[in-house]
């Protein structure tokens, strides 16, 4: 994505050819601060403590974490423990398990010599191919806003979204937001109600920046404040991304998502979900009982970091001490509520048989 006229993305190899950098989305808004990875160990704490988050994000960062690995020590060993370690960083998001599965296999195959070169070059791969995914994802989903604006009798496309699911969660581009971009550049008007998306505000601080950098229209709103825009005709569709999306079109998605698709249900405004094919687990039919969702720490929920009119960024208390606080990350939005999935190969009902006629290959696996 450009900003100011200079190309960014979400990651990439730094000029010493071998280790990562990253944006540290934590700094977002108030700093642009690119951060240095290099080792396993950093790239593991760095999906852990959120520098980097958003599926196919947390996915090509953890197969550079396994290139950094290697360079040290490119045994079966070294690479079981990196693999492990990585893998255990966060369990929501499938593209974890995706990337680091994808390239353990293929340099399990190889003589440890040739691990390391090989390893970068599934890397770059596994990056690439989630931007040219992307792009394809926002491709596709322009139609759904050009659908929306020939069913309006004047103004903007009124978009909501839900968390973060822009260039920053990807590598470029982005899922929900690609074709909000897409229209946007293609001189749709188009206006996004940003979601600030509590406890850790991925809407307020990455969303609205993206958003703003790009030129795109759009309103910060408190999470609770989207059905009432639902139910008053203030929005033409909902777009979110997810973090794992079942083979029957159960999504999981940032905590929120599912009382979103409800009230669009309610209000009669279609809930899309934009997402690669390296987020559908084809081995879960049931999302419910079967993704794993994430329960991070009391604090996110009970303190917010922010920037002080003095413009020091500082985390303060929202409830008294002590106040106990649980913390799902993610929900699940059951395929029932869900209009369409928007994918790189094209649109498709929340289903098993929607999904199989977009990934054929996968019928018969
Ligand atoms: C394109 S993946 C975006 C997805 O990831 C976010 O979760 P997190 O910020 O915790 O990594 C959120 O669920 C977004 O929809």
């Amino acid at each position: 994505m450009r900003i100011d006229g200079t190309p960014y993305r979400a990651i990439w190899l730094a000029e010493d050819g071998w280790s990562v950098s990253i944006i540290d989305q934590t700094r977002l808004p108030w700093d642009w601060a690119v951060a240095r990875l290099t080792t396993a160990e950093e790239a593991a704490e760095a999906i852990e403590t959120m520098r980097v988050r958003g599926a196919p994000l947390i996915g090509a960062t953890a197969a550079y974490g396994l290139c950094l690995a290697l360079r040290i020590d490119a045994s079966d060993a070294a690479l079981e423990a990196a693999h492990d370690r990585l893998l255990a960083t966060r369990p929501t998001a499938v593209n974890l398990r995706w990337a680091l599965e994808a390239m353990r296999e293929r340099l399990r195959a190889l003589p440890p010599p040739e691990r390391v070169a090989a390893s970068y070059a599934q890397a770059a791969e596994i990056a690439e191919g989630e931007v040219a995914t992307c792009r394809r994802i926002g491709e596709h989903g322009l139609a759904l806003i050009e659908e929306a604006r020939r069913g309006k009798s004047g103004g903007p496309v009124n978009i909501l979204t839900h968390c973060n699911a822009g260039w920053l969660a990807c590598v470029d581009w982005g899922t929900a937001l690609a074709p909000v971009y897409r229209a946007f550049d293609a001189g749709i008007p188009v206006h996004v109600w940003v979601d600030e998306t509590r406890p850790r505000n991925q809407g307020a601080s990455l969303t609205a920046w993206e958003l703003g950098k790009h030129g795109v229209p759009h309103t910060l709103v408190a999470d609770n404040a989207g059905g009432h825009l639902m139910q008053r005709g203030q929005v033409d569709l909902c777009i979110v991304g997810t973090d794992r999306t079942t083979r029957r079109g159960d999504v999981a998605n940032k905590i929120g998502t599912y009382l979103k698709a409800l009230a669009a249900r309610e209000a009669g405004v279609p809930f899309y979900v934009a997402l690669p094919g390296s987020t559908i687990d084809w081995t879960v039919a049931d999302g419910l009982a079967e993704i794993p969702i994430e329960e991070r720490g009391a604090a996110e929920v009970t303190h917010v970091t922010g920037r002080t009119a003095a413009g020091e960024v500082a985390t303060v208390a929202l409830a008294p001490e002590g106040t106990p606080a649980a913390n799902p990350a993610f929900d699940v939005t059951p395929a029932s509520l869900v209009t369409r999935l928007v994918t790189e190969r094209g649109i498709c009902p929340a289903s098993e048989e929607g999904l199989m006629g977009l990934y054929p290959e996968r019928a018969s696996a």
